[in-house]
Parts: structure tokens; C-alpha cells; sequence
């Protein structure tokens, strides 16, 4: 089934290879639980029937073994606490973009008329797909989450504990020097995801968790290569953000000069 087009009961019938009657009352079912939509036009997957999807299909690798709390409370992100069949804890993060075109109530016809939602699960797809080929390469060289697994908009990484930069003050148990260190350490981790080949592109106090000891840069799929065209735009504003936020706790570093620290090639 192709995700971004509303598919004929017909259509269904055909590939279901089963009775109308019997897709029909499997499809009634699927819409009680909003896991497809309905439209004149046919049906097709929600948001929520794809987050089943890829549920399933997780389960039935003999990744996932059960699903616990959301995390980041208050936040957009769909990020969940998992049990892996290993009895690891893990994060399952489900990729959305463009679920406005849903959650705005807007009505179907105007969703079929309007060409840009291509397919929010496609994008969301690609966006899961992204992050989760970045996490391959940067790990274990980056202090970045282990990926383990991706079925569509949906990747399992290790779980990272501590708390966002954001959300703590640093000075309650660091000294200025140890912020300082942390700094260093942080432009250490853009350094070497730079020299991979990867500028992370949203970073800021709100992308690493930190636990006391160590930190970890998370959310990835937006990163952009390093000979992206407008690289040098992504990584300065990656610098100014951290740069802004250490500002704070009297660390003032020069921009350029990290920018060039970061971006010498030098083995
Ligand atoms: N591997 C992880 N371990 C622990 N917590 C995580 C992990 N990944 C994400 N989180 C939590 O979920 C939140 C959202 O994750 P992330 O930043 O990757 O997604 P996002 O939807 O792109 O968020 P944003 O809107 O900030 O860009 C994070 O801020 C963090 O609190
Ligand atoms: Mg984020
Ligand atoms: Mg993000």
C-alpha cells in the first residue's frame, strides 16, 4: 500500500485476497480503534494504525517486549520508555512530521486537495530511517544513543539517563572550572561527529542530557552533512547556541575561533 493516497475498497479487497464482506468488518474494526481513516475515497492508515504497525513489527522480531511511560513530559516528541526482550530498558521514539494535517481537524477533502501532505508517514519514515543511520555511524565514537532498531517512524535507542541542560543548574553542583571542563567536552563531541561527516544541526541545552558525570547529544535526524551547502550556517549556529547557553555560568568562548577549532583538519 502506498502511504500517501487513500486506497479503494476494492483495491483492499484485491490484495486482502478475502470476502468484501470480511475486509469490510476488519476495516470497521481498524476504525474503532482509529488505526485507518475514512474518506470517500477509501481509506487510510492514521497516525496512530502506523504506530501499531511498527509496534507489531518490533514485537515480532523479538526486539520489544513491552511499552512504559512517554518521557520529555509536556513535550511534542513521542518518546516512550521500553522494555527490550533482552530485559534492557530502551527509549522508542516515534518520528511525526506534518501531524497537523490530522490533529487540526482538518477534513479529509482538504487533506486529499493539499498536495504537501506527501505523505506525513512517508516523511516520518525517512525521518526514523535518518536519525537511525547517523546513530550508526556516530556511535560509540559520539556520545550519542546506541541505536538498536528502527521500523519505520520509529527507532529504539539505548536510554540515556539524567536530565536535559535545559532543565538543570549547573552552578548548584559545578564549579566554574568543571562548567568550563563541560563546555570543552561538549565542542570535543561536535568535533568528532564534524569529522565523521555530521553537523548536528538543533543543537542546544534542550538536545543534551546530562547526569552529573557525563552527557549525551541526542535527536539527530535533522543533522546535515558537512558538505551540505549550508553547512558552515548549521555549525556556527550549533556553536552559538552552546555558546549562548555556558554564557550563563560565565564561560565565554569566541564563536570563530571555535568554529575554526572545530573545523581544522589536523590527525
Ligand atoms: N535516548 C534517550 N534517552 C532518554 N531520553 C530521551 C532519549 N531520546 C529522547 N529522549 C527524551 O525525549 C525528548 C524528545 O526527544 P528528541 O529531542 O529526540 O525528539 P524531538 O521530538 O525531536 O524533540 P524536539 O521537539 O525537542 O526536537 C528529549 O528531549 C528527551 O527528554
Ligand atoms: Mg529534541
Ligand atoms: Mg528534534
Amino acid at each position: 500500500m502506498r502511504y500517501h493516497e487513500w486506497v479503494p475498497l476494492d483495491e483492499i479487497v484485491r490484495k486482502a485476497k478475502m470476502p468484501e464482506k470480511d475486509v469490510l468488518y476488519r476495516l470497521n474494526r481498524l476504525s474503532k480503534f482509529e488505526f485507518v481513516v475514512r474518506s470517500t475515497y477509501g481509506y487510510a492508515v492514521s497516525m496512530g494504525g502506523y504506530d501499531a504497525l511498527a509496534i507489531n513489527a518490533l514485537v515480532k522480531k523479538g526486539i520489544l517486549k513491552a511499552i512504559g511511560n512517554k518521557l520529555g513530559v509536556g513535550k511534542e516528541g513521542d518518546v516512550y520508555n521500553v522494555l527490550l526482550n533482552d530485559d534492557r530498558v530502551a527509549v522508542l521514539k516515534f518520528h511525526k512530521h506534518g501531524r497537523t494535517c490530522f490533529t487540526r481537524g482538518k477534513r479529509y477533502r482538504d487533506y486529499l486537495a493539499d498536495k504537501h501532505h506527501i505523505s506525513w508517514l512517508y516523511v516520518s519514515r525517512l525521518s526514523a530511517e535518518r536519525e537511525f543511520n547517523i546513530l550508526n555511524e556516530l556511535y560509540p565514537l559520539v556520545k550519542v544513543p546506541e541505536p538498536i532498531a528502527w521500523n519505520r517512524h520509529a527507532i529504539i535507542m539505548g536510554k540515556v539517563e539524567g536530565e536535559e541542560l535545559k532543565r538543570i543548574d549547573l552552578s548548584e553542583f559545578l564549579s566554574r572550572e568543571e562548567i568550563e571542563e563541560l563546555f570543552w567536552k561538549i565542542i570535543e563531541e561536535v568535533k568528532k561527529a564534524y569529522k565523521i561527516g555530521y553537523i548536528h544541526g538543533d543543537l542546544s541545552e534542550f538536545n543534551i542530557i546530562y547526569n552529573g558525570e557525563d552527557f549525551v547529544i541526542i535527536d539527530w535526524p535533522q543533522a546535515v552533512p558537512t558538505y551540505h551547502p549550508e553547512a558552515r550556517f548549521y555549525l556556527k549556529r550549533d556553536i552559538e547556541n552552546v555558546v549562548r547557553y555556558f554564557k550563563k555560568y560565565k564561560v565565554e568562548k569566541d564563536v570563530d575561533e571555535l568554529f575554526k577549532y572545530i573545523t581544522e583538519v589536523k590527525d
